[in-house]
């Protein structure tokens, strides 16, 4: 029987097309099986490259051009345009499979034979070619084909490589993209997804459409394709790079992860991959930092499910509880033990105090709640003996035996303060529902799935781990260390997960182009991050398929002119299209996004500032660093970002009182000014008035 199949180039160009000409695809194609039975009207192309494509009339004007293959029954919609321009496309391409991936390609290869002697020229006077190091039998290896190879010959510098994007499939261009890039071949062929087991067969053009899910959607009847054409800005939903549906498909036998750096889907993997163990039967926790991107997972699953095919959606979601981990620690705690009196910050300070004086010791209040938390919970020491053989690491200069035995003995009556008065922290609360959670004989889940797990603490760590048994796919972990914010360093291992050997890493930046990408990822040029396991990360190799504007750089003399170029700014946006709603603006205090929300409100621009469980939709959002974590806007301004305020003063351990605790607080500033970056979609501006911040002074004069 006929199928419909649609193109990943088609839905992105289908929201431009107007409503009724959308509507009209729909009509055609929801008819696709039963038309084809009755003779479907596919007119072929007269002069075209290559035979199988065809146009198929949507109205008097527009025109759809479909891939028809020789055998097999399966028609790819590629593209619907004016009827010449339609005409004129597909005479252009050639169709092809690719023997790496099985994935079938279209490509250009009217432009590829026009640019082909001109390059020849070019390189016969280089002194070198940009892939003389890589044999043709490893190129072939890795899907380049006899059409490529000669233009990937006569490369002779990266912005060549750069130019010929258009011309090559982007498989084959993103495979020499990676090698120029200084990737291996073996980096290079991981990257191109599971190895295919079948044979690839180069002209059975039905197979290899069936093989591409990162690229075109087997339609399964017209709800289908109605779901598809109704949200075609969700491609997540439908498209799965072979990385990503790989992992999202793994079998695990124990906890597994996947990292990447920002934007390359790690949160649509975390999605699919709840989605797909629920569907096998389990109960299935999907968890994740804060309540704001907890809520984020549940819609962003909810839709998901209710576009399925399969129409389970009301069964999965029933098996798939969504909460953030602190919401899950106080439930678990309030099951068992009813309400919590929780400890504010201030009264926290006041015990602290209490015990110095009763104990008569002199240390500082807050570096005994440091060395309470980073130590004592973090390691779960338990008694004095514990304490005196514990690393410290990261925690400044040595201590001596007697030195720490006092230590001791003030979180030891600080503790017992808090079991007096019923008194509880975040921190206890989650080691208590751990607890409890270790107790009972049954876990409450078969499966854990959790997004921004970078920033989680050990003692949240205990609580995931003791909510699943072990087993295997407990426990799937998803998170980019370049973006900590919040948690300390964590070594999986030592909170009982090992992930050896089951992990894998995104390149590929789905949100940001390449030339925002690109500044912000050198950012983090020359920062050592560790990988949660004992090791380092790199998001080396992270890239984006994405051609935009560069970021705009100012620097102003004077806050009140920096704010002024803001609004200047964010109306040349709106001037240009954009929606109040798909714009943000971050800043790094709480004062500062104030004073930009009543700037722009002043000047007629309406904005709202982010706060806890509010994401304004038709409003310039403003939000400090930290709430932008895990969002994204199609134009980012990130402003005041000065050396006075960023790093800020006030967030930075002095160097002197300990080296250690100053450099993880300086990398802490650092990412946040790279997430804050890295939210753009399409437009970034950064701007700070006087000098700019170490971060950026750094990039800005190499
Ligand atoms: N295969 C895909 N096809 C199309 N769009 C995708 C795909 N994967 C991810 N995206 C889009 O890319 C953007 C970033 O994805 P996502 O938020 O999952 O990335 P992330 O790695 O979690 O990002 P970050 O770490 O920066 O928060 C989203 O808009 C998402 O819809």
């Amino acid at each position: 029987m006929a199928r419909l199949a649609l193109h990943l180039d088609l839905l992105k160009e289908f929201p431009n097309l107007e409503k009724p000409v959308r509507e009209r695809v729909g009509e055609v194609f929801a008819k696709f099986e039963e038309a084809t039975h009755a003779g479907l009207h596919l007119e072929k192309i007269t002069g075209a490259r290559d035979d199988r494509f065809r146009t198929i009339r949507i109205d008097q004007y527009w025109r759809g051009v479909v891939l028809a293959p020789e055998s097999g029954d399966t028609y790819t919609l590629l593209r619907v345009m004016g009827h010449d321009e339609a005409y004129d496309w597909a005479k252009r391409r050639k169709a092809s499979v690719n023997l790496a991936t099985g994935g079938v390609e279209i490509r250009d290869v009217a432009a590829l034979d026009a640019s082909l002697p001109h390059m020849e020229r070019m390189a016969r006077s280089a002194p070198e070619r940009l892939f003389e190091n890589v044999k043709d039998s490893e190129l072939r290896r890795l899907g380049i084909d006899e059409h490529t190879l000669p233009l990937a010959r006569v490369l002779t510098a990266p912005f060549q490589l750069e130019a010929a994007r258009g011309l090559l499939p982007p498989v084959q261009w993103d495979v020499l993209y990676g090698l120029a890039s200084g990737m291996t071949p073996e980096e290079v062929w991981a990257e191109l997804g599971p190895a295919i087991v079948e044979d690839v067969d180069p002209h059975d053009l039905d197979a290899a459409v069936r093989r591409s899910s990162d690229r075109v959607l087997l339609v399964e009847g017209p709800e289908e394709l109605m779901s598809a054409l109704a949200h075609p800005f969700d491609l997540w939903r439908i498209y799965l790079h072979p990385v990503q549906r790989s992992v999202v498909e793994a079998s695990y036998r124990g906890p597994a992860r996947v990292s990447g750096g920002p934007g390359t889907g790690k949160t649509v993997v975390a999605i699919h991959r709840a989605h797909r163990l629920a569907r096998t039967g389990g109960r299935v926790l999907l968890t994740t930092f804060t309540s704001t991107l907890a809520d984020a997972l549940e819609s962003s699953l909810r839709l998901l499910a209710e576009n399925d095919a399969a129409g389970d959606a009301d069964e999965v979601l029933s098996r798939v509880r969504v909460e953030h981990v602190d919401r899950l620690a106080n439930r678990v705690f309030r099951e068992a033990h009813g309400g919590l009196d929780l400890l504010s910050p201030q009264r926290e300070r006041q015990l602290w105090e209490q015990v110095l004086e009763e104990l008569g010791l002199d240390f500082s209040p807050g570096f005994l709640a440091e060395e309470w938390r980073q130590v004592v919970l973090a390691r779960k020491v338990e008694t004095a003996a514990e304490y005196l053989a514990a690393k410290r690491t990261g925690r400044g200069r040595g201590m001596s035996a007697a030195h720490r035995a006092r230590v001791w003995q003030a979180i030891t009556g600080f503790r017992a303060l808090l079991a007096e008065q019923n008194l509880w922290t975040y921190e206890t609360v989650t080691e208590e529902a751990a607890r409890l959670l270790g107790e009972e004989g049954s876990r409450p889940f078969e499966h854990i799935v959790v997004d921004e797990a970078q920033d989680l603490n050990p003692g949240q760590w205990r609580l995931l781990r003791a909510a699943v048994d072990e087993g295997a796919d407990d426990l799937f972990i998803a998170g980019d260390t370049h973006q900590r914010l919040y948690g300390p360093q964590v070594s999986l291992a030592e909170v009982g997960i090992n992930i050896r050997g089951r992990s894998a890493k995104l390149r590929i930046n789905y949100r940001t182009t390449a030339q925002i990408l690109e500044w912000s990822l050198g950012l983090m040029r020359g920062q050592s991050v560790d990988d949660l396991d004992g090791g380092a990360d790199s998001i080396s190799g992270c890239r984006s398929e994405m051609r935009g504007a560069e970021p705009v750089l100012t620097g102003l003399a004077t806050w009140q002119a920096e704010l002024e170029h803001l609004v200047h700014t964010v109306r040349s946006w709106t001037e240009a299209g954009v929606l109040p709603g798909e714009i943000g603006v971050a800043a790094r205090s709480n004062r500062v996004v104030e004073q930009v929300v009543a700037e722009l409100d002043r000047q007629g621009v309406s904005a709202r500032a982010l706060a806890k469980g509010n994401t304004p939709e038709d409003e310039v959002a403003v939000g400090t660093m930290h709430r932008m974590k895990g969002l994204e806007f199609r134009c980012m301004a990130v402003v005041g970002a000065a050396d006075s305020k960023l790093p800020a003063p006030k967030s930075l351990t002095p160097e002197v009182e300990d080296p250690g605790a100053y450099a993880r607080d300086l990398m802490r500033e650092r990412s946040l000014l790279f997430v804050a970056c890295t939210r753009a979609r399409e437009q970034l501006s950064v701007s700070w008035h006087e000098n700019p911040s170490p971060f950026i002074e750094a990039i800005l004069s190499p």
